[in-house]
């Protein structure tokens, strides 16, 4: 199976989780693409969507899924979304689309967080992915001086503006033993707004899309 079929495989699992009559909080990225497709099929059995990204937003009202801004619902059944990369527990890197803030904060409002990747993005270690961090533009430099004082080499991604109007610095060089730990540090750096480190909030389950079919951790 190619890595698009493994990853439509995983997609088509997550619905299984979809709670008839909720709201559902989708994700950024082509995993969470196919699932946005998927949910296009059982659009009548969902209230409505929260979105972690204009993209997915566009998407989701071109099937003609209700998008409601989060300030405008009581809560979240379910949030679906993909990864960059995936360890053994359940922790994240996320952001590869520069979707993390939104993408935490919609992770933060959901009961339960799904999320969706084919098998190469498991690692033993988190960190071989450059990890994503969106930093206010006038904090650029500030905040790059402090990663590489942590031991990380932060890259300027080019031609980039978030959703948030911010700029993103991929860390490369990053090999996260302590999740949480690096997940606050970065996070208590004056100007970032955050990072995609999902460690504090990890997900609930991950379907990993296998050659042998979909592998359910959680
Ligand atoms: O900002 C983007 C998101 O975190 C994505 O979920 C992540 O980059 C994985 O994307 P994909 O499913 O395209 O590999």
């Amino acid at each position: 199976m190619t890595q698009d079929e493994l990853k439509r495989l995983v997609a088509q699992a997550a619905i299984e989780y979809v709670v008839p009559g909720t709201i559902i909080g989708v994700g950024t990225g082509s995993t969470a693409n196919l699932f946005i497709d998927e949910l296009a099929k059982i659009k009548g059995k969902i209230d409505g969507t929260v979105a972690s990204s204009v993209a997915s937003a566009e998407r989701l009202k071109g099937h003609g899924i209700p998008v409601y801004d989060l300030n405008a619902v009581d809560g979240i059944s379910v949030y679906v979304d993909g990864a960059d990369e995936a360890n053994e527990h359940l922790q994240l890197i996320k952001g590869g689309g520069g979707a993390l803030t939104r993408e935490k904060i919609v992770a933060a409002a959901s009961k339960k967080f799904v999320c969706i990747a084919d098998e190469s993005k498991l690692v033993g270690v988190l960190g071989a992915f450059p990890l994503p961090v969106e930093v206010i533009p006038m904090a650029r430099s500030l905040v790059a001086r402090e990663i590489v004082k942590l031991g990380g080499e932060p890259e300027l991604r080019q031609d980039f503006t978030t959703d948030n109007g911010n700029i993103i610095l991929d860390v490369h060089n990053l090999e996260i033993m302590e999740a949480v730990k690096l997940e606050q540090t970065l996070n208590n750096l004056t100007g970032v707004v955050t990072n995609g480190l999902f460690a504090m909030r990890p997900a609930d389950v991950l379907l990993l899309g296998t050659k042998d079919g979909v592998k359910t951790m959680e």
